[in-house]
């Protein structure tokens, strides 16, 4: 691997890992830990294969999460770092070595401790009274949010015994697998009674840990109380001299009130710690918690000290996480999707199978190639895996009973929704029904027009659509803005009331701000993020049209594939007709410039190199927020390059172009000016 590709590879994992995290957090994670772990591992390695590459902005310094603008924001007297985790036996063997040869000892005591899934809460007792609960946040800094935790019947308001003045214990806040369900039948229930009376259902609690981030975050104490939060003590943070090894710590805990469930043990070396871990594998699935591994402790706490901690996390403990569940089924039939770009993803119909608690009967198989890969044949039995709480996923077939004469999956080379023969681009996994008028793209393209991060017309569902179609009603979603009381009786079921909750959806949604309109035109590669970053810099959906390819490819984090995506849907005369029907419906097709300053009057940036005042992504929204624009690469259009430390090809571009070279600090002056 070259420099420039290892660079670029950084650069596109980094991304990527942001990008995931976030969606993780929001509980819709898109791949499994695993796969996540393995992107984060690659990105180590080359971080430290190639030093220069390392950011202290990258994923791979910093703890993943962020404080939130509804509570006051505290920093951690000692800074809440995550855990280095392995999936793999030989790790462990690894970590116990590496520790040995560090304290130069022939044998260390560990502490094995489950590993609860849900979220860190540091809790600090002054005289013994709970003072404080802070989140993790970003691991620095993080929410305050004591009057919540103080509804969590498991946290002890004043502690017991005998205990130092200033005490900062750590733990996991998390629901119990009963709770959790409690929750989502309680969801389910209400949702029944919103859909009588004809208003908007709550989504279900996708995990028990994202169940329990969010619940803690919510403004008033008593819903979180509702939400029957427990915590697990895990660690004494703060330095107590009486404590000299962390399995006295959690007996102490336990002495002073905090709940600390049996199932931890102390083991004299890491064979012993292996018997744990598989000792564990099965029977963890009865415990009352969800669980995702065990974590390893060092035992010794003079050893912490002496071990310390990397960026991200402490040396003196790893985690070891259980692989994704698999099962074994056979595959009954192959069904093809249609989307709303025409991207046909096959999917898999399953005998219905037990998983990881629930009863999978589809898994995807994403493309052509993905069928290729596993060699699937008509009537294999296949392995699927869960992680988290994604779609399955098929990762490999049973060949042994694979019976003789099976024939190889063929792909279909005809919409199975229009019959138009499929294409697929070179180079391209999907496959595509290139036929614009096809019915499920049409229906794709109007539930997306209508979801919520788009027109969020919520009254529409997917029969409806459905009917509106056949009957000819709309043809595309600017059609929804001509529809009357008088064409919309003509659906079934359609009475007075759905007619009018509908109209005043449609109505509203002229409301919905420029960024989002531009999402909901629905163009490939354009997602809400993307559509932000467009309504930014092109304030109006004129100038959005009239921007060149390359104009649009500069942008931060945009990129040629959208930029191509962009002059397609402006060059296509069907686009520009539905383009017209929503102008003269009134949407608003400009955006509303809010406390945007105008200090940086439309200068662009690149930002380069380590910073150590702000993170990147905060100067990004600084320069924003001030009126600016940002760019990925240096050209003649840049007006300014700021350069932190170790700034390298492009500050030797910015200079030979004779671009105004600023420091972080001028930057900083710059802006507060
Ligand atoms: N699937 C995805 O797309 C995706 C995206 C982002 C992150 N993730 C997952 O999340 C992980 C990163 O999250 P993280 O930084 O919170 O790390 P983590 O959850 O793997 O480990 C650190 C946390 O473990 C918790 N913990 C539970 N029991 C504990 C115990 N007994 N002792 C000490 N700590 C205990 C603590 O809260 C601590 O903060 C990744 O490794 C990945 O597996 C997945
Ligand atoms: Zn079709």
């Amino acid at each position: 691997m070259t420099f420039k590709e290892a660079e670029q590879r950084v650069e596109e994992l980094s991304n990527q890992i942001h990008d995931l995290d976030k969606k993780y957090r929001e509980g819709a994670p898109d791949i499994s830990d695993q796969e996540f772990d393995i992107m984060m591992n690659e990105l180590i390695q080359l971080e430290s294969d190639y030093p220069e590459l390392l950011k202290v902005t990258s994923p791979s310094q910093r703890v993943g999460g962020e404080v939130s603008q509804n509570f006051e924001n505290v920093a951690h007297a000692i800074p809440m770092l995550s855990l280095s985790n392995t999936y793999d036996k030989e790790d462990l063997t690894d970590f116990d070595d590496r520790i040995k040869k560090d304290i130069n000892l022939d044998q260390v005591e560990y502490v094995c401790e489950l590993k609860y899934d849900g979220v860190a809460l540091s809790l600090t007792y002054e005289n013994g009274i709970l003072v404080r609960a802070v989140t993790r946040g970003d691991g620095i800094k993080g929410d305050d949010i004591t009057k919540n935790a103080r509804t969590i019947k498991s946290i002890p308001l004043q502690l017991t015994g005998e205990f130092p003045d200033i005490l900062e214990v750590r733990g996991e806040v998390f629901m119990s697998k009963n709770s959790f369900e409690e929750n989502n039948l309680k969801i389910s229930v209400e949702n029944e009674i919103r859909r009588q009376k004809g208003n908007k259902e709550q989504p279900l609690l996708a995990n028990p840990r994202n169940a329990a981030a969010g619940a803690l975050k919510q403004l008033d104490p008593k819903k979180v109380a509702e939400k029957k939060l427990d915590m697990y003590a895990y660690q004494i943070a703060s330095d107590y001299e009486k404590i000299t090894s962390h399995y006295d710590g959690l007996l102490r805990l336990k002495a002073w009130g905090f709940n600390i469930p049996d199932t931890f043990e102390i083991n004299s070396d890491i064979d012993k710690v292996w018997d744990y871990i598989t000792s564990w594998d099965q029977k963890r699935k009865d415990l009352p918690l969800e669980t995702d591994g065990v974590v390893i402790k060092v035992n010794q706490m003079d050893l912490h000290k002496k071990l310390g901690n990397t960026a991200k996390s402490p040396r003196w403990a790893i985690a070891y996480k259980y692989k994704a569940e698999a099962a074994k089924t056979p595959l009954l039939s192959i069904t093809y999707q249609v989307g709303r770009t025409g991207a046909i993803t096959p999917v898999a119909n399953l005998e219905p199978v037990q998983l990881a608690g629930t009863t999978v009967r589809r898994a995807s198989l994403h493309n052509a190639n993905e069928i290729e890969r596993l060699d699937l044949h008509y009537n294999d039995v296949v392995y699927v895996e869960k992680g988290g709480e994604i779609i399955p996923k098929i990762t490999g077939v049973d060949k042994t009973s694979r019976r003789e004469g099976a024939t190889k999956v063929n792909y279909i080379e005809n919409c199975p929704a229009c019959n138009s023969t499929l294409e697929r681009k070179e180079g391209e996994a999907q496959h595509y029904c290139k036929n614009y008028e096809c019915p499920p793209q049409i229906k794709g393209r109007i539930q997306h027009f209508v979801s919520r991060k788009a027109m969020n017309i919520d009254s529409l569902g997917g029969e409806t659509i459905e009917q509106l179609i056949s009957i000819g009603l709309i043809k595309d979603a600017g059609d929804l803005y001509s529809l009357t009381e008088e064409k919309l009786s003509q659906l079934d079921r359609f009475k007075e009331k759905s007619i009018n909750k509908l109209l005043s959806g449609i109505e509203e949604s002229k409301n919905i701000p420029y960024e989002q309109v531009i999402f909901a035109l629905g163009i490939r590669s354009v997602g809400s993020t993307i559509s932000e970053k467009l309504a930014e810099v092109f304030t109006d959906i004129d100038k959005l049209a009239e921007a060149t390819e390359e104009e649009i490819a500069e942008l931060y984090d945009v990129g040629s594939t959208v930029a191509v995506e962009v002059k397609k849907f402006f060059n296509s005369d069907v686009q520009l007709e539905f383009l017209d029907k929503l102008k003269s419906a009134g949407l608003k097709f400009k955006l509303e410039k809010q406390e945007v300053k105008d200090t940086l009057e439309s200068k662009s940036f690149v930002c380069t190199g380590k910073f150590s005042i702000y993170s990147r992504n905060e100067m990004h929204a600084l320069i924003k927020q001030n009126g600016g624009s940002v760019k990925t690469s240096i050209s003649k259009n840049v007006d300014y390059l700021v350069a932190g430390e170790k700034a390298g090809s492009k500050l030797k571009k910015a200079t030979e172009l004779g671009i105004t070279v600023l420091t972080e600090e001028e930057f900083s002056e710059m802006i507060n000016n």
